[in-house]
């Protein structure tokens, strides 16, 4: 692990990284209510609010949209990906090598592993060259940690969940991004599986703000060390207000209903 702490995607030992790989991942269908985000320079701007420590995107986002935020975002490249359209078994593809991402100015890099696709061996495999090359760039690794496959559909079981955890401190993530697994306790518990490693919880689709507020306040207590998240903050009307609202709750630790209070 690197020294992760004084990472620009860091602040007060805590992440919020606000992700914008959907048009890849999930495809046009996400901006469908919000046509307007799919100018990527919109999410940018979202991204300059001070609770964002980092934004998430592919290589062609970056390349287009960042030399314009480069003095007020910090970039987080997502070096693989795969499209909504791929029917195969969970897969991702390199589309950016580390060196290039390091070249546009990344800060850290984030990489989606499937543990327990028939694609794992390879994933890992790649995963060994981006975490390497990182390491010479001293880039922070985020691992989008994602267990899926065969057998194994979008599981949030909390035993699914501690291993997504556990598999990121062995393969040596500096964070593992994975999704809440349904209680504060089996969070607790997926946090003490990745040891010194970060854990941060993901978004998901759009809930209501008092129920996405409190599930990032009950992730938080647990250990939770932030949020990677992208359709509950940009798919919002206002995603200014529900920003200064987890900036209260990730950083100051306030609860949900204190947050809401005071953004009101
Ligand atoms: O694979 P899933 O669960 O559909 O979600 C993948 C998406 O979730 C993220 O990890 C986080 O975004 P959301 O908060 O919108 O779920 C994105 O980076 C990615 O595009």
């Amino acid at each position: 692990m690197i020294p992760i702490d004084d990472s620009p995607i860091v602040r007060d030992g805590k992440s919020l990284i606000l992700a914008m790989d959907h048009g890849l991942e999930h495809g046009p269908v996400d901006f469908e209510e919000v046509p307007e985000k799919l100018d990527p320079s919109t999410v940018f701007e979202t991204a300059t609010h001070d609770a964002v420590t980092c934004m998430a995107v592919q290589k062609g986002v970056a390349e287009g949209y960042y030399p314009s935020y480069e003095d007020d975002v910090n970039l987080l490249l997502k070096v693989n990906g795969t499209s909504n359209l791929w029917m195969g078994e969970y897969d991702s593809a390199i589309n950016c090598s580390v060196d290039y991402a390091a070249e546009i100015g990344a800060d850290a890099v984030g990489f989606t592993l499937y543990g327990g696709s028939n694609h794992e061996v390879e994933m890992a495999e790649e995963f060994r060259d981006v975490q390497e090359a990182a390491r010479d760039h001293d880039l922070p690794v985020v691992m989008w940690s994602y267990p899926r496959g065969q057998g194994l559909k979008n599981d949030t079981k909390p035993e699914v969940i501690s291993y997504a955890t556990r598999l990121g401190l062995e393969l040596g993530a500096d964070i593992a991004k994975v999704k809440y697994p349904g209680s504060p306790e089996a969070m607790e518990h997926a946090c003490r599986c990745a040891g010194d490693m970060k854990v941060v919880m993901s978004g998901g689709s759009k809930t209501s703000d008092y129920e996405f507020l409190s599930t990032v306040e009950a992730a938080i207590d647990a250990g939770a060390k932030g949020l990677a998240v992208g359709r509950n903050v940009w798919q919002r009307e206002d995603p200014t207000r529900l920003l200064d609202a987890l900036e209260k709750v990730i950083y100051e630790e306030e609860t949900a209903d204190a947050a809401l209070e005071a953004t009101e």
